[in-house]
């Protein structure tokens, strides 16, 4: 766009003088403030209970910010009620039974002390900041208390007015409510989720749509993200993965209730076809109870073997497909010899464990026999359709990509696919060649192609079928490792048929040099700038640090996940980004939930996670030095050659503004 059409543009909004410099004003006023705080997860894998926990009391800071403001005032148990409240106000007001007169004067000295919380949260943003944050019914009062001045007699007058005004109008509880979720989300400014909020845990979908209400946030996808966003995209071998694996957790609750996943036609085909069939290496793993849908475990087994055998057979079809995916090898069904009852997996001969497969015919073993054909499509067509699914999915692609920079912090879940010497792995796609951050650029395209391409496009199937590879390829950015081994975990005794080699990246990115290579391929500032992956586990407990290269690297994948607790030893880990420094908390097993808070209610632990300081950044970093601090000193820029032009008269002022 031309300069001066730009100009006519922005003076629509700034049409005089006096608008653009109050503006200017403004920004300059924001740059000088200290830069909001970031808080990143990793791997949170279904886990809403945890996960909720964490976000919503910031961590473990907002008990921290409880402590520091009424110690004096309330002992270590109101202090934890009041947290408590803080975290979950419906549920804790949901509870309260006080008779009418205390509940009058409780009703008042909370709200009272919630408006010193949220000054306390929110002395360090411009009001304005503030202003956006604020629920629209309750804005005007709650701007009001945040910014009376309690030195004035007249005005704690005024203070005390709007509380009374509140509570006489039986507003109190929403007010409380809405004074809680201010705190949560002045606390927490900015959230990236390093991926993997998908598979294992019971209810991906209540922490989707906890996600989907947080004013600033970004999700860069993980491999379990992408096969649940392939499975939308309709790619079959996507939709059996994520079957199998919400079977194999025995994840009904989110499947049924949570997305609306019919699944009958897989029970009475499963039943039918296995019915004999022990299928009892297909039991499920019981790590949590379903609350609405409970099947027996033995019909799940069976379920779980038939979309097992499904997936095998549509993962070999699109690996004869696509031979530039080289993963010839993956095509484990050709691979077995029937008769002899044995399999060849990367050259070494093992005995299968199970022989019933009454759905394979082994001269087209790849073959779906009808019975599956028609299962998987119905399965797709209630992929394609969930209403909830689809909505999260649409997030997952706007809030998220393959990477992203974002403040001196380079964030990706899983690796940049490297060699033994370290250099980027070439990977051909088509004609081209990609490596690097071409590479995450080129599977970012595809992974948009694969859901907005419409359906008669000639690129469109390729970008489905990639996001299969994705998942679980050996150079996808979001896997990393040298295969996926769901046939041999089924099939094969010896385990280590199924051991999955890591790429180089995961030895080479302990050295600072590999990590200055990679932030100098993201044009990244080698000094100041960090990576930040999830994906591999930090077990902490044998003495691995999720800190590495000389503090260029974090690894967050401390184990929300319960399935990895064991083998992480703590529950989870956050990484914070203040002003002045980066700090991991470092959450201990377990982290008690919701559910216990609603259940016995003195059995509620508070987060309260070790705290450690990683980084102290060598001087305050304020919202100057934020990408967001860039563009804003921009827009400055703009804003001053507006107010010339206004004064060398090639812009009219103007009183009215243009458009509303
Ligand atoms: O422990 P589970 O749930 O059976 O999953 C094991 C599988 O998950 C993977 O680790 C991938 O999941 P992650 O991205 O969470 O590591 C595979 O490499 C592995 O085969
Ligand atoms: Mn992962």
């Amino acid at each position: 766009m031309n300069k001066e059409k730009y100009l006519r543009l922005l003076s629509l909004k700034y049409p005089n003088i006096r608008a653009a410099t109050s503006e200017i004003i403004n920004l300059n006023a924001i740059l000088r403030l200290p830069k909001g705080t970031e808080y990143f997860f990793s791997d949170i894998h279904g886990e809403y209970e945890s996960f909720l926990d964490l976000l919503k009391s910031a961590s473990g800071t907002i008990r921290e910010k409880v402590k520091l403001l009424f110690e004096n005032v309330m002992t270590e148990k109101e202090q934890e009620e009041f947290a408590k409240l803080v975290y979950y106000p419906r549920e804790v007001l949901g509870q309260m039974e006080f008779l009418k007169t205390e509940y009058g004067y409780w009703e008042r000295i909370t709200i009272f002390r919630l408006v010193l919380l949220c000054r306390e949260t929110s002395s360090k943003y411009t009001r304005s900041k503030v202003r956006k944050k604020l629920p629209i019914d309750y804005a005007y009062a709650i701007e009001e208390l945040l910014n009376v001045n309690h030195e004035d007699q007249d005005k704690k007058v005024y203070y005390n007015e709007i509380i009374h005004s509140v509570i006489d109008s039986g507003a109190g509880k929403d007010f409380i409510i809405a004074l809680c979720k201010l705190v949560q989300q002045l606390c927490v400014d900015k959230l990236h989720i390093i991926g993997d909020i998908f598979d294992r845990g019971p209810r991906a979908d209540i922490i989707m749509n906890e996600l989907m209400t947080f004013p600033d946030i970004d999700i860069q996808w993980g491999n379990h993200d992408i096969s649940w966003m392939g499975a939308v995209c309709g790619n079959e071998a996507c939709i059996a993965n994520v079957l199998r694996i919400a079977l194999s957790y025995n994840n009904y609750d989110l499947l049924e209730d949570g997305y609306g996943i019919n699944l009958r036609a897989l029970s009475i085909f499963a039943s039918e076809t296995y019915h004999s069939d022990p299928c009892s290496a297909f039991y499920p793993r019981l790590l949590d109870e379903n609350k609405y849908d409970n099947v027996d475990t033995s019909l799940t087994a069976k379920m779980h073997k038939a979309i097992t055998v499904i997936q095998l057979k549509l993962e070999g079809q699109l690996i004869k497909r696509h031979p530039e995916y080289n993963m010839d090898e993956r095509d484990c069904l050709n691979k077995v010899d029937s008769k002899m009852r044995r399999v060849i997996v990367e050259g070494i001969e093992y005995p299968m464990i199970d022989m019933n497969f009454p759905t394979i015919c082994w001269e087209h073993p790849l073959e779906l026999s009808d019975g599956e054909k028609e299962l998987i499509n119905i399965l797709r067509i209630s992929f394609v359709h969930s209403e909830l699914l689809n909505r999260h999915v649409k997030f997952l692609y706007s809030h998220g990509s393959m990477y992203k920079c974002v403040n001196s912090n380079l964030l990706y879940h899983g690796c940049i696919p490297m060699e033994e010497d370290g250099s980027f792995t070439k990977v051909q796609f088509k004609e081209e060649i990609y490596s690097g951050k071409p590479l995450f650029d080129f599977f970012n395209q595809q992974a948009q192609n694969a859901y907005f391409l419409p359906e008669n496009d000639s690129d469109k199937q390729d970008a489905v079928d990639i996001m299969w590879y994705l998942w679980c390829g050996k150079n996808s950015p979001l896997f990393g490792k040298s295969k996926l081994a769901v046939f041999e975990k089924y099939f094969i005794a010896d385990n280590s048929a199924a051991v999955e080699q890591y790429n180089p990246y995961y030895r080479l990115s302990n050295g600072a040099r590999v990590c200055t290579k990679i932030l100098e391929e993201f044009q990244l500032d080698i000094d100041k700038s960090h990576i930040i992956n999830g994906h591999v586990p930090v077990k902490i407990k044998e003495g691995e640090h999720p800190v590495k290269a000389e503090g260029k690297l974090y690894v967050i994948d401390g184990g929300i996940s319960k399935a990895y607790q064991s083998k992480t030893g703590i529950a989870g880990y956050t990484l914070i980004f203040t002003s002045h420094h980066l700090a991991l908390a470092e959450h201990k097993i377990p982290s008690k939930g919701l559910s216990n808070l609603l259940g016995t209610k003195n059995d509620f632990q508070p987060v309260s996670p070790a705290i450690y300081i990683t980084e102290k950044m060598p001087r305050r970093i304020m919202v100057a030095d934020t990408d967001v601090g860039r563009e804003l000193a921009e827009r400055i820029e703009d804003l001053k050659m507006l107010v010339t032009a206004y004064k060398e008269g090639e812009i009219r002022e103007s009183e009215i503004r243009g458009y509303d």
